[in-house]
């Protein structure tokens, strides 16, 4: 693992401009067949994304960042490139034995914790080996851009990036795009605000993030910054000693099929993951249910004012939804969803009841939650805790409502 601790660190030296020539335009039924794709990812964005006009934009070079001891190699758009800060800060210091890397079953290797690991506690931080862009606007061989990068890497660097997983791939010898495909992370660049923009996500490779496995019920979730360079792993829930660590590779609120079907399109595996082996056909459809229920939550819930303002919804309408969504999450596995808001819209509820036991109750876990990540929230959630009349929506329900049994 590489250290993260020193200050701050040069940008890194690029390469002579436009290391590559420009591309000629592809044919119209190329740049169709990737303008559908690209259009219908929400993930990317893009909905009217045009190839033609992005590879006429497009100039690249390869970038070296020199972080520490570690050697980053980057092949960047120069719009891109240009964003990215003169020096990138030193990210949070990493913590210890937190993991290691054992074999994992059918899925091949895995990342396993090695002691107990708390909520929200951090796992690791860690740089990128490689960066590429989600779609290289060339026609240059993508086999011969990872060859130019592959090469500038450090020794050590080649041999653990050729140590990583390959696709699936059985019609020939696994490449280097083999390697980048199936460990490649996206990660979001910021992209300058001009016509035709690179595209925002990357691909980036890790040494040790990319021994992630998925699950379709991760136990951790990562998170990109881009001022340190670096990838933040993190639990979303406590982990035992012994545990596999998962991330997920797409969303997890689809059915099963859907999801099994994305994984083989996309990374050319067939999910091993608990979520998938559910015993029964009723099990898969209840957790398909479940996670239908969670994917569409916020879209059918009723809006809070409506429920306070509302004599035909009753007093506990709103709370048995997200107690109903808590429950869901626990038995899914799916606590990447952000249980917290769920536990702050239960506090408002009672507040809205002017219940001060309950109110009190719940308002207290969401400071807890927030101690950490939001601290000036946090504070906020604290003063209505030892006043609940300063909670601004106290006893609204009561006032436009009437007086009701208590939930
Ligand atoms: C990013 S690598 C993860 C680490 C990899 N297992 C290794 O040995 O280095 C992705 C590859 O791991 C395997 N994999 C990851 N998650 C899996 C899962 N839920 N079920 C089955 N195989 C999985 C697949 O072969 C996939 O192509």
């Amino acid at each position: 693992m590489p250290s993260l601790s020193n200050p701050t660190h040069p940008k890194g030296v690029s390469t002579k401009r436009r290391s590559l020539p420009p591309s000629p335009l592809p044919p119209d039924d190329v740049c169709a067949e990737i303008n559908a794709q690209v259009r219908s990812n929400a993930a990317l964005g893009a909905p009217a994304f045009d190839f033609g006009a992005h590879v006429r934009t497009r100039s690249y070079a390869l970038h070296d960042f020199h972080l520490d001891e570690f050697k980053v190699v980057a092949f960047l758009d120069d719009g891109v490139a240009g964003l990215l800060p003169e020096t990138f800060r030193p990210p949070s210091p990493c913590p210890l034995y937190t993991f290691d890397i054992d074999n994992a079953g059918k899925k091949g290797l895995g990342m396993f914790a090695l002691r107990n690991i708390p909520k929200g506690g951090l796992i690791l931080v860690e740089h990128p080996i490689l960066v590429v862009p989600y779609l290289v606007g060339l026609t240059t061989p993508l086999a011969e851009i990872y060859t130019r990068m592959f090469d500038r890497l450090t020794l050590e660097g080649r041999h653990e990036l050729t140590r990583l997983a390959n696709s699936e791939s059985r019609d020939h010898p696994p490449s280097l795009e083999d390697v980048v495909h199936a460990n490649a992370i996206g990660i979001q660049l910021d992209v300058p605000d001009v016509p035709n923009p690179e595209l925002a996500t990357h691909r980036a490779v890790f040494l040790n993030t990319s021994r992630c496995n998925h699950s379709c019920g991760p136990n951790a979730q990562w998170e990109w910054d881009t001022p340190t360079l670096s990838l933040y792993l993190s639990a979303v829930r406590p982990i035992c000693p012994g545990e596999e660590i998962t991330i997920q590779y797409a969303p997890s609120t689809r059915p099963r099929h859907e999801r099994q079907k994305a994984l083989r399109a996309q990374y050319g595996f067939t999910c091993q993951c608990q979520w998938c082996s559910v015993p029964s056909a009723e099990a898969v459809l209840r957790s398909d249910g479940a996670r239908a229920a969670l994917d569409g939550f916020w879209r059918n819930l009723p809006a809070f004012e409506e429920w306070c303002l509302d004599p035909t919804m009753s007093d506990d309408t709103l709370i048995k939804l997200h107690l109903g969504a808590l429950e869901m999450i626990e038995q899914e596995g799916l606590q990447v969803l952000d249980r917290e808001k769920h536990v702050d819209a239960i506090a408002m509820c009672y507040g809205a009841l002017e219940d001060v036991e309950r109110f009190k109750t719940w308002t207290a876990r969401v400071c807890d939650a927030k101690v950490r990540e939001n601290p000036s929230q946090a504070l906020v959630f604290s003063k209505w805790l030892s006043n609940p009349m300063t909670f601004p929506a106290w006893g609204w329900r009561k006032t436009f409502c009437g007086s009701r049994a208590r939930v």
